[in-house]
């Protein structure tokens, strides 16, 4: 009896951080108050005596309060930051674990290559579950024959492998990395019999790898936007076969037609939802993205320790994995790893819980329905309009309900009829699927605004970080991939920044304070553009014309400017290197802010505000990732490769020039009135060092990956044209 009083999972306050945070943000925001009693009074005086322009002065002021503002946002990440540990040792038995189904997304086959996507289809096969709980979807977006071709090789590749991996509980089950050496997972076991085994399986991976190769050649031009719905249940062509140790393995591409909306991933997911219920039903789902592998099998198990925990069960729609990627560089140059996310997350989980972060976390149906799935709460003529036609979807939702498969896995011909309707790109109409139940439509980050909802409804989540990760991506590695990413998602947030949804508004009466204020800060983010601007172009400016933005030297309150800037810089480090990340860390986050604020947000701003107009068809850029030899040695070596847009590239290059130049006029004032100026000085200074490398990539480098000359040309006009019209800044 005594372990049945044994917790299944625990939370620990991270004490040490949690009064770290709590002092600095007090000493901070002393510091501010300063700041903006100095700025309020020296306007005051400005106004009065026209000693300097007001202009510049105020939107350096303007500058900081947006500064401030975020900051201040921010500080609810830091409230209360906990870990979790979960005891899966403690679940109970097999026959006790409630099903699980596992989704797949996928789009495209030349820019996510067949063999990874299958290979996170074989891990999800592979998890350590009962695989009659078992049940994998891939939901393919491409609508490619080069996809359902490759699952079909992975199901019989599969036939082999799940076997083997439960044979000997190997504790690492993704083929390819298994095979490369790279996931261990079978060091302990030595029998000949497991020698002979491995060695069978290795050739038919050999054989398997080697058939997705040959379909894969095709896969350029193989994506449709133009297909009826296709769904196949992977079974044997062998009638008498034995299917039981075998989880499901279901292929999806739902129906696309020209000229209708199909809302991507958001869209996708739902269909694979309304699929999933006719054929396994399970009440939780694992989302994965297609290059997503399982690492550590026991993930399920490990979340069951929430779900099975009577205390909170009832309470969590859904346990979220961090993203963590495989074969990362040493030199994390392009925050491809998303540390200051996973940093941040430990707070959220304090406060009611992470967003949902795309993919690596179990959620329940009943959550993501925004339905109660209980036989007294279900009332049909509602259901009909909040889910649609499909009458076999409907009896789904009462969570008893059992699909009908036969043993043979071959669905009915009335089974397939209802799966093709539910995977009509018109089964949304007149239902309430994008809006109050699945995922919500309106905007390219359905994870934010689905977790915005749920967290409004009084649901809870809870962030799962194990020492071995459960999930492992492939990570951005190039730096036009991290624009175009960073810019899709600041996008996607400002949308909803924009929208009614905006946290600041509609989360305080539903969610408490804090959740609102860190919602507000993610959606809110691209504002950082604003002071960034405001930051990287007037301190020069007035730099070179001598009138001085900042307190003297000799000024108390200089004081107060000098601790914010080395306070925010110090806790910034002592964060990353908390984390377990080494120092240089910190500086490639740095330059990454930069880079986003200076073109991503800027963008996002842009598009969010023609969307809002109606002006702007939003599209989902997909994320590459096949591999490329080039980029990857630079990476390896920290060296930035910028073969990425030029309108990307230009806003970055151009404030960088213009901060050299007017670092290089204004010296001599610095020589002359250091007093005065150093702040300013230091201001441009510290954009200079920090962004090195954009000088490196302008006028040092003549390798490929240095920035196009062309680039460097307009920049130049750019940076120019700014700082000759900069006196008219100075007029008022
Ligand atoms: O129309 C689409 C677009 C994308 N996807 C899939 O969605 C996943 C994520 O796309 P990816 O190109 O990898 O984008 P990322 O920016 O890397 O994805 C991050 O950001 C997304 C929100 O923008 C989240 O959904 C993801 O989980 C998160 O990893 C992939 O499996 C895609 O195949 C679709 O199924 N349909
Ligand atoms: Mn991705």
């Amino acid at each position: 009896m005594k372990t049945m009083a044994e917790p299944l999972n625990v939370r620990r306050v991270l004490w040490k951080n949690l009064i770290i945070n709590r002092l600095h943000t007090l000493l901070n925001a002393i510091a501010i108050s300063i700041v903006f009693y100095y700025r309020a009074t020296t306007l005051a005086r400005i106004i009065h005596t026209g000693e300097s322009p007001v202009v510049p002065y105020v939107l350096v002021i303007v500058a900081e309060i947006v500064l401030t503002f975020l900051w201040i946002l921010h500080q609810a990440y830091r409230w209360l930051p906990v870990k979790r540990t979960v005891y899966p040792e403690r679940l109970p038995e097999d026959e006790k674990l409630p099903p699980v189904d596992v989704f797949i997304c996928t789009a495209d086959p030349s820019k996510e290559p067949s063999l990874g996507v299958m290979n996170t289809v074989i891990s999800a096969m592979s998890l350590d579950y009962p695989p009659d709980k078992l049940a994998v979807y891939l939901q393919d977006d491409g609508g490619s024959h080069v996809t359902l071709q490759a699952m079909r090789e992975a199901w019989k590749f599969a036939r082999v492998w799940v076997p083997f991996c439960r044979k000997y509980k190997l504790s690492f089950r993704c083929p390819e990395p298994y095979f490369a050496g790279k996931g261990g997972g079978d060091e302990k076991i030595s029998s000949s019999e497991f020698v002979a085994d491995r060695k069978i399986v290795e050739k038919k991976y050999e054989e398997f790898q080697e058939a997705i190769e040959k379909n894969s050649v095709n896969a350029q031009g193989s994506v449709s936007r133009d297909h009826a719905p296709t769904i196949e249940v992977m079974t044997d062509d062998n009638t008498d076969s034995d299917l039981r140790e075998m989880p499901l393995l279901v292929y999806v591409s739902r129906e696309k037609r020209p000229g209708h909306p199909h809302h991507f991933k958001g869209g996708a997911l739902n269909t694979l939802l309304r699929v999933s219920a006719l054929i396994s039903n399970a009440p939780y789902f694992l989302v994965l993205d297609c290059d997503m592998y399982c690492g550590d099998p026991s993930s399920a198990r490990q979340a069951m320790c929430f779900y099975l925990d009577p205390s909170v069960s009832s309470k969590i729609a859904w346990v979220q994995y961090p993203q963590k990627f495989r074969d990362t560089s040493e030199h994390d140059i392009y925050d491809g790893r998303l540390s200051p996310i996973w940093r941040e997350g430990q707070g959220l989980d304090g406060i009611r819980g992470p967003s949902i972060y795309g993919c690596n976390f179990f959620m329940t149906r009943e959550a993501i329905y925004g339905i109660g799935r209980t036989l007294k709460d279900i009332d049909i003529n509602h259901l009909k309009k909040s889910v649609g036609a499909s009458n076999e979807l409907i009896k789904s939702i009462n969570q008893s309900y059992k699909p009908q498969l036969s043993e043979d896995r071959k669905p009915s011909v009335a089974l397939a009829k209802e799966l093709q309707l539910v995977a009509l790109c018109t089964y949304d109409i007149d239902t309430k699927w994008g809006k109050d139940v699945g995922y919500k439509y309106f905007t390219v980050v359905e994870d934010s605004i689905t977790s915005i909802e749920l967290h409004c409804k009084g649901w809870i989540s809870v962030l799962l970080d194990p020492a071995r990760p459960c999930f492992l991506g492939s990570c951005t590695s190039s730096l036009n991939d991290m624009l175009v990413q960073q810019t899709r998602w600041s996008f996607g947030l400002m949308q909803i920044g924009l929208s009614k949804y905006t946290p600041l508004i509609y989360g305080p009466l539903r969610m408490s304070i804090l959740q609102s204020m860190c919602y507000g800060a993610l959606v809110l983010d691209c504002l950082y553009a604003v002071a960034f601007y405001g930051l990287a172009i007037i301190p020069p400016i007035c730099l070179i014309h001598g009138i001085p933005l900042y307190p003297k030297v000799s000024d108390p309150t200089f004081i107060a400017f000098a601790f914010i800037f080395i306070s925010s810089q110090v806790k910034h480090v002592q964060e990353v290197l908390d984390y377990g990340d080494p120092l240089r860390t910190a500086l490639y986050e740095m330059r990454v802010w930069m880079m986003k604020s200076g073109a991503c947000y800027f963008f996002a701003i842009l598009n969010a505000t023609l969307d809002k107009l109606g002006l702007l068809q939003a599209n989902f850029s997909l994320t590459n990732k096949a591999f490329d030899d080039e980029q990857d040695r630079r990476l390896r070596l920290g060296i930035y490769d910028f073969q990425a847009s030029a309108l990307m590239l230009t806003p970055l290059c151009s404030l960088y020039i213009l901060n050299l130049v007017s670092f290089a006029i204004g010296i001599t004032k610095i020589l002359h009135r250091g007093n005065e100026f150093l702040a300013q000085a230091v201001l441009s200074f510290f954009g200079i060092i920090v962004n090195y490398h954009l000088l490196e990539g302008m006028f040092l480098r003549r390798d490929n990956g240095r920035v196009s000359p062309f680039v460097t040309l307009i920049s130049i006009l750019v940076s120019v044209t700014v700082l000759g019209s900069g006196f008219l800044l100075l007029l008022y």
